[in-house]
C-alpha cells in the first residue's frame, strides 16, 4: 500500500512542481500517474521513492511513514524501472537482472533459478540471453530485462517511470501486453508514470490525471471519461474518446443489452470475462472465426452492430443518470 498526504515540492525557481497531491494506492493495484509534460509525475514518483524529499506532507508505503525508514531495506523492497531502462553495460543479462538478490545474499542457485524463471515469463530465452549483453538485444527485451531485474527479489512496491517510453509503437504494446498478463505484478502495489493515454487506459487500475504539479482527478478509466471532475479532465481525453470509451467499458458492464445469439460451432475464438468493448471490435473486425463471450457460463456469440447498439444504449444511460443526478 502507497499512500500520500497533501505532498508539495518546489524546485530552487520556487515555482511548486508538486502541489498538494494526494492519493491511495492498494496493495494489487496499478494507479498510474497520466499528465502533460512537466505536471509533477517523476517529481511524484521519485518522492516515493527518496530520490527527492518533499517540502512538506506525508508519504507511507506499507503503512510506514518513507522517511523514517533505514535506506537500504526501503529501496530493496521497491522495484524501480526506469524509462531508458538503466542496465549497466558491463553487466551480462543474468548479472543485471541477479543484484538484488546478489545484495541480498540469496545462494548461487537460488539467484540462478530466479533468473530463468524471470526470463522465461518476459520471453527473454535463457538459453539464448542469459549471458548476452544489454547491447546485443532489441531496445524492447533490454526493457523486459530492466523489468526482470525490478522484480527479482519479489518487491511488494514497483514503481515505473515511463518503463516503454523508448519503445517503438508495436514493442510497445507487445512488452506492454507481456507486462499486463505478468502474474508476478498481481500481488504487487504499482504507480506507472506515463504521458501515453492509452497505455493508462491499458495498464491502470485507476488513473491519477496531473495537470501543473496538481492531481486533477484520480479514479477508473470509465470515472474520468464519463464523470470528469472538471474541464480539464474533460478535455484531455477529447480526441481519442470513442478508442478510450470502448477501452474503458467492459462487455460483463453492457451484458444486459447484448442480443442474444446463440453460440456458433466449436472452434470458434472466445473473449476473456473481463474483455473491453475495445477487445472485442478487434476481434470482430480480425478473427476469420465467430467471435463469442462467456458470461455467467453462457456462451453469447457476438457481432459488429449488436456490439455497437449495446455499447450506445449503456451510454445513453450514463448520460440519463448523469443529467438526473445534475438536476437532482
Ligand atoms: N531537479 C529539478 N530542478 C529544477 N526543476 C525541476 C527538477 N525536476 C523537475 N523540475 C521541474 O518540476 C516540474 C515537474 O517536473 P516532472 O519531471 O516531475 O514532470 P513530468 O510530469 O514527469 O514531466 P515529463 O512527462 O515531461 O517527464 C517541471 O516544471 C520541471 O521543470
Amino acid at each position: 500500500m502507497i499512500k500520500l498526504e497533501r505532498v508539495n515540492k518546489s524546485f530552487q525557481n520556487g515555482k511548486p512542481a508538486v502541489s498538494d497531491v494526494s492519493f491511495e494506492v492498494n496493495t494489487g493495484e496499478t494507479l498510474v500517474l497520466l499528465g502533460t509534460s512537466g505536471s509533477g509525475k517523476t517529481t511524484t514518483l521519485r518522492m516515493i521513492n527518496r530520490l527527492i524529499a518533499p517540502d512538506s506532507g506525508n508519504i507511507y508505503v506499507n503503512g510506514e511513514a518513507v522517511n523514517i525508514q533505514e535506506i537500504t531495506s526501503f529501496r530493496r523492497n521497491i522495484g524501480y524501472v526506469l524509462q531508458d531502462n538503466g542496465l549497466f553495460p558491463h553487466y551480462t543479462v543474468a548479472e543485471n537482472i541477479g543484484i538484488v538478490p546478489a545484495l541480498l545474499k540469496w545462494d548461487k542457485k537460488r539467484i540462478e533459478d530466479r533468473i530463468r524463471v524471470l526470463m522465461e515469463k518476459l520471453h527473454l530465452s535463457p538459453a539464448e540471453y542469459y549471458d548476452a549483453y544489454p547491447q546485443q538485444l532489441s531496445g524492447g527485451q533490454q526493457q523486459r530485462v530492466g523489468l526482470a531485474r525490478a522484480l527479482a527479489a519479489d518487491p511488494p512496491v514497483l514503481l515505473m517511470d515511463e518503463p516503454f517510453g523508448a519503445l517503438d509503437p508495436v514493442t510497445r504494446a507487445s512488452v506492454r501486453k507481456q507486462f499486463r498478463t505478468l502474474d508476478e505484478i498481481s500481488n504487487k502495489t504499482v504507480i506507472m508514470v506515463t504521458h501515453d493515454v492509452q497505455e493508462a487506459f491499458e495498464l491502470g487500475d485507476r488513473i491519477c490525471l496531473m495537470d501543473k504539479g496538481a492531481v486533477q482527478q484520480t479514479g477508473t478509466p470509465a470515472e474520468l471519461l464519463f464523470f470528469p471532475a472538471n474541464d480539464f479532465v474533460r478535455q484531455f481525453f477529447q480526441d481519442q474518446r470513442l478508442l478510450l470509451e470502448l477501452n474503458a467499458v467492459k462487455l460483463a458492464t453492457i451484458l444486459s443489452w447484448l442480443p442474444d445469439h446463440p453460440a456458433a460451432h466449436p472452434g470458434t475464438s472466445t473473449l476473456p470475462e473481463d474483455a473491453s468493448c475495445w477487445e472485442a471490435m478487434q476481434q470482430l473486425t480480425t478473427a476469420a472465426v465467430p467471435v463469442h463471450y462467456m458470461a455467467n457460463g453462457r456462451l453469447i456469440r457476438l457481432d459488429t452492430g449488436g456490439l455497437m447498439q449495446a455499447f450506445t444504449q449503456y451510454k445513453q444511460t450514463i448520460d440519463n443518470n448523469g443529467r438526473s443526478t445534475r438536476l437532482s
